[in-house]
């Protein structure tokens, strides 16, 4: 097999033990990605700070670009279509660490969630996890996503209803053009339609709210409460916002150690069976990195569902981390990049076990399990 220059992202996890075989690997930091980094490159590893375009590939012969994440914003696909580069992302990896977030973000500040009805923005692998975990628990929904049918999701209403929920989650992907765009979602026009009490969280792209007009919206309506976790213009973010939020964290809500880990798993088995590995090679290497470097489940004690996520997850200590930054005084545009480097390792809901064999948060960690599909 040839021997490929994988030039990858310093911050994807595992790269040694899933891409050491296949060839060299050159880690770099993402944000600062060039062209001239790629010219030897085969294959090109990403997360989503790196614009991957005809600019970035222009000098290089990269056969394949994978991102082990979630969102595809960050890449040209057309450009990829029409020079024949394969690519490929990792639908879902981090799913199980964004709900994890939101339930977070609703045992804080909306403790009382399970009697309010919740609206769902977006019920893909994200939103459709949140969507059959608070079903199954019997919560009120409210679902807008104009590319699902009634008849899988009885819920579904239009934006301007679910806006009118008690707490609202936002998981769409951001979408520039097209039938259905994405971009500035929630705005000026529609703000207002949202209860001045109510939860809003928004943990998919920054870019789907209008943060200036939020802030506006903020000003005259403090009462609101919002859990941000993505920002427009990440990484030079509106700061001035941050005072008025309940919660402002630096796009974390998928890394969870399981998500990021994920996200590498999956791309190196597009990559392996890009390149016709054996599928039992390639799954005999999956599952040692998983057994490697998972580890073993562990105990959770907790009377509550809100006490079992808030032991799993101090949603609050990640709030410190920008107004941390912001007092120091370093400039947003390098310190959020640094605080989501050093992110500590967050284990999912997933990862936890209830030692008793019945009772509610025996039946809520098989729920989260139950509903990873
Ligand atoms: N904050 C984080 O750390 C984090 C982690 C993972 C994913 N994300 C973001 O969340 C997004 C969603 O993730 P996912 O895995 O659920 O993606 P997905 O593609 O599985 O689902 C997105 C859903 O949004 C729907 N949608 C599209 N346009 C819409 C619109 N105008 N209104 C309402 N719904 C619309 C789609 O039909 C789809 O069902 C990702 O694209 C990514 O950008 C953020
Ligand atoms: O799209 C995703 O999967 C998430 O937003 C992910 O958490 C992004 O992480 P990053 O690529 O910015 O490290």
């Amino acid at each position: 097999m040839t021997h490929l220059r994988i030039v990858a992202d310093e911050n994807i996890p595992a790269l040694e033990p899933l891409f050491g075989d296949l060839g060299d690997i050159i880690k770099l930091p993402g944000r600062h990605m060039c062209a001239d980094d790629l010219v030897d490159a085969d294959v090109l590893l990403v997360r989503s700070v790196t614009k991957v375009n005809k600019a970035l590939l222009s000098k290089s012969r990269v056969k394949f670009v994978g991102t082990c994440t979630i969102g595809t914003d960050h890449l040209d696909k057309h450009y990829f279509n029409e020079a024949g580069i394969n690519w490929s992302a990792a639908p879902g990896c981090n799913a199980g660490g964004v709900v994890q977030y939101a339930l977070a973000a609703m045992a804080t500040y909306s403790p009382d969630w399970s009697s309010k009805t919740v609206g769902i923005v977006g019920c893909g692998n994200v939103g459709g996890r949140l969507y059959r975990t608070l079903k199954a628990l019997g919560v009120a929904l409210k679902v807008s996503d104009p590319h699902k049918s009634s008849t899988d999701i009885p819920e579904l209403t239009t934006l301007d209803d679910v806006l009118t929920a008690d707490i609202i989650c936002v998981h769409t992907p951001l979408i520039r053009e097209g039938e259905h765009p994405t971009e500035n979602l929630i705005n000026a026009a529609n703000l207002p339609v949202i209860n001045p009490n109510a939860l809003l969280i928004s943990a998919g792209r920054g870019e789907v709210i209008d943060n200036q007009v939020l802030y506006e919206h903020l000003k005259s309506t403090p009462t609101l409460n919002v859990v941000l976790d993505v920002w427009s213009g990440e990484p030079d973010i509106l700061t001035p916002l941050m005072p008025w939020l309940r919660c402002g964290t630096p796009h974390i809500a998928g890394y969870s150690f399981e998500g990021k880990l994920n996200g590498s798993l999956m791309i190196y088995q597009a990559l392996a069976e890009s390149l016709a590995i054996d599928p039992l090679a390639i799954n005999a290497r999956l599952d040692a990195v998983k057994r490697e470097i998972l580890g073993e489940q562990e105990a959770l004690a907790a009377n509550s569902i809100n006490e079992a996520v808030l032991a799993t997850y101090n949603l609050k200590a990640d709030h410190q981390l920008i107004e941390q930054a912001i007092e120091s005084g370093e400039p947003m545009k390098t310190a959020f990049d640094k605080l989501r480097k050093a992110y500590w390792q967050r284990r999912e809901l997933g990862h936890y076990y209830c030692p008793q064999k019945s009772g509610k948060i025996f039946d809520f960690l098989q729920l989260v399990n139950s509903v990873k599909k």
